[in-house]
Order: structure tokens, then sequence, then C-alpha cells
């Protein structure tokens, strides 16, 4: 199997994120991109390949052309403004307030554009961003073209932006700009299979009137889960896109045994969709020891987790979400690639 990557990649810096009250070292670190590389290396999966720059286009097939623009010029027009921190947001159109103007200042625009407070802007962060959708769609492209499985080592990750938001650690969606294009080469149906402890939102969001792509999530409870405000077992798309969107929300400390019955479930879901290629949003934040997140995946369950989607015999294409056990990140990863090779 082959691996994407790019140096780019390491651009975004990024030295606050806010967490507990404080501002923290981002627990989505460059360092996650060393340990994945060491144990990608160590494991002969495949080469790993600088993919080409596909430019703007492939983005601005999924997310708002203005909202790109801001995320191209906003570190600069921060420092413009006279701050002298990271970009982090702390106004918001909240539910009292209007939404249906921009304002000018870069302040206002940046709680418009923006999820959540956690994620801040710094020098490189489109860079890097420009770079982790290339590495997409290079793993993509590749897998279009053999029928092989690839691996994208897609960082900054994708899953929580949305058409026109940037948050929880993401500023393009990787995978929905990774879906449009296969389907732009002619796949008729894609599915997304999210298996990320968070809910992706923003994919959910970009593909939800639609029927040309699925998107299935096994995810932790929103109820008491980040990003709280989606992820419902009650959305399941609009118009076109009815059907087309499951949520599977589990509770935190959820077993693996019931995981992946409910994997089960959305295989199945997968299979009678007759999608024609499988994009797995592979974040590896469900393992028992991450920071930050509340499932129970032993490093051996990951394997388990490739063997089965395997099974599913569709081309795939994993591209990297979360996943911040910094130690164990390059384990988890490749056991799910291997055990998808076996
Ligand atoms: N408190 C912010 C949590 C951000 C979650 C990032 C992530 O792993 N998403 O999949
Ligand atoms: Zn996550």
């Amino acid at each position: 199997m082959l691996t994407f990557y790019s140096e780019d990649s390491r651009l975004r810096q990024a030295r606050t994120e806010l967490h507990d009250g404080a501002l923290v070292t981002p627990f989505e670190c460059p360092e996650r991109l060393d340990l994945v590389l060491k144990h990608l290396r160590q494991s002969g999966l495949g080469d790993i390949r600088t993919p080409s720059a596909y430019g703007l286009a492939p983005v601005l097939a999924v997310h708002d052309k203005e909202y790109v623009t801001f995320l191209a010029n906003c570190w600069q027009a921060w420092g413009a403004a006279g701050h002298k921190g990271e970009a982090i947001p702390n106004i918001w159109p909240a539910r009292t307030m209007r939404s249906d103007r921009i304002p000018r200042s870069i302040s206002g625009q940046l709680g418009y554009y923006a999820l959540a407070a956690e994620t801040s802007i710094s020098e490189g962060t489109f860079e890097a961003a420009m770079a982790s959708k290339d590495v997409a769609l290079g793993a993509l492209e590749h897998t279009l073209k053999t029928g092989e499985p690839s691996f994208g080592l897609c960082r900054p990750p994708g899953h929580h932006a949305a058409y026109d938001q940037f948050g929880g650690y993401c500023f393009f969606n990787n995978a929905a700009i990774a879906a449009q294009r296969a389907l732009e080469a002619g796949k008729r149906r894609v599915a997304i299979l999210d298996v990320d402890f968070h809910h992706g939102n923003g994919t959910q969001q970009i593909f939800y009137q639609r029927d040309d792509v699925l998107f299935i999530s096994l995810h932790g409870d929103p109820e008491v889960t980040f990003p709280y405000y989606l992820g419902y077992a009650d959305e399941n798309g609009e118009g076109r896109g009815e059907g087309f969107n499951v949520n599977y929300p589990l509770p935190p400390g959820t077993s693996v045994a019931t995981w992946m019955a409910t994997l089960e479930q959305a295989l199945a879901t997968i299979e009678a969709a007759e999608c024609e290629l499988l994009i797995v949003s592979l974040g590896v934040d469900i393992f028992e020891g991450d920071p930050i997140s509340a499932f129970t995946f032993t490093s051996a369950d990951f394997t388990v987790l490739g063997q089965r989607l395997a099974q599913a015999g569709l081309p795939c294409v994993f591209l990297m979400e979360g996943g911040y056990a910094v130690d164990a990140i390059g384990v988890n990863v490749v056991n799910v690639l291997q055990g998808f090779e076996q």
C-alpha cells in the first residue's frame, strides 16, 4: 500500500490551543507525523510519495470561495490589525446574533468562520492545509488509477471542516475534496466511513443534501462529546440526501465488541448503497490511551478493524484524521493498514 505525505504538512506549527481554560501546546502536533512515518518505514507497507500540487480548484469544489480567501489571508490580516498572539476567535454569530453579514474586522471574520475556539490560525496554517488536501488527492488518484488501497497521511486533518467553517484542528475537508474528485472522475457513489472518535460534522454538512456520497460515522455521543451540536442519530440527510447520512453516536467507554457490531451495520449500509469507492476518515483517537477521547480500542483492535474493512471489497482510500496518543499513533495507524492488506 502506498502512502502519500508532504513535508509542507509541517508548515503549521501552532503554539497554542485553548483547552480546559488554558492555552496549551496543541494536541494536533507535527510530531504525530514523525511517529506515523517511523512505523510506516519500519513496516515495509510500501513507498511514501510526495503528491503533486493540485491547486485550489478541488478545494473550491466543496468549500466557499470567500472562506478559502479568508483562510489564505487570515494570518497576515490578523498581524496587520496589531494582534500579537495566534489568531483565536473570541466572538461568534451566536444564536441571538445575525449571521447574514460578514464583518470587515478580521476578529469578526474569524468568529464568523470558526466552529470552535480551540483551533488557532498561525503562520503556515493555510499552506499546510493546502498540502494536506494534496496528500488526500494523491492517495485518491493512485487508488482510482490502480484500484489499489492507499493511505493519505493528512495533516492538518479535515473532517470537522464544513463548506465555510474551520475548527476541531481542521481547515479543508480532505475526505470531501477526495470524494468530490472521485465523483468527477466517474464514480457514481462514494462512501465516506468516519471512524474517528469525533463526529465528522463538516463532511456531513457538505454532503447532507446529496445522494452521491454516503456519509456514515461512528463517534462519541455528541450529547457529551465534541462537536456537541451535530452527529445525532436522527440526522439522516435532506432532500435527495435523505437516507445517505447515517450517524451512530456511542457512549463514552463503549466496548470494542459494541463498536465492531455497529461497524457491521455501517458496512451493510455501504454494501446496500452500491458504493464504488470507500474513503475512510481514519481517526485513531478511538484508542484507549487517547488524551482527549473516550473509546477503548487497543492497538491490536486496529488490526481487526483493517481486516474487517478489507472484507467490504471496495477500492479504499484511508485519510488521516485524529489521534493524539502520539507514542502509539504510528503502531495504531500501521495496524489498520497492515490488517487491511492481510
Ligand atoms: N476540544 C476540541 C476537540 C477537537 C477534536 C479534534 C478531533 O480529533 N476531531 O476528530
Ligand atoms: Zn477526533
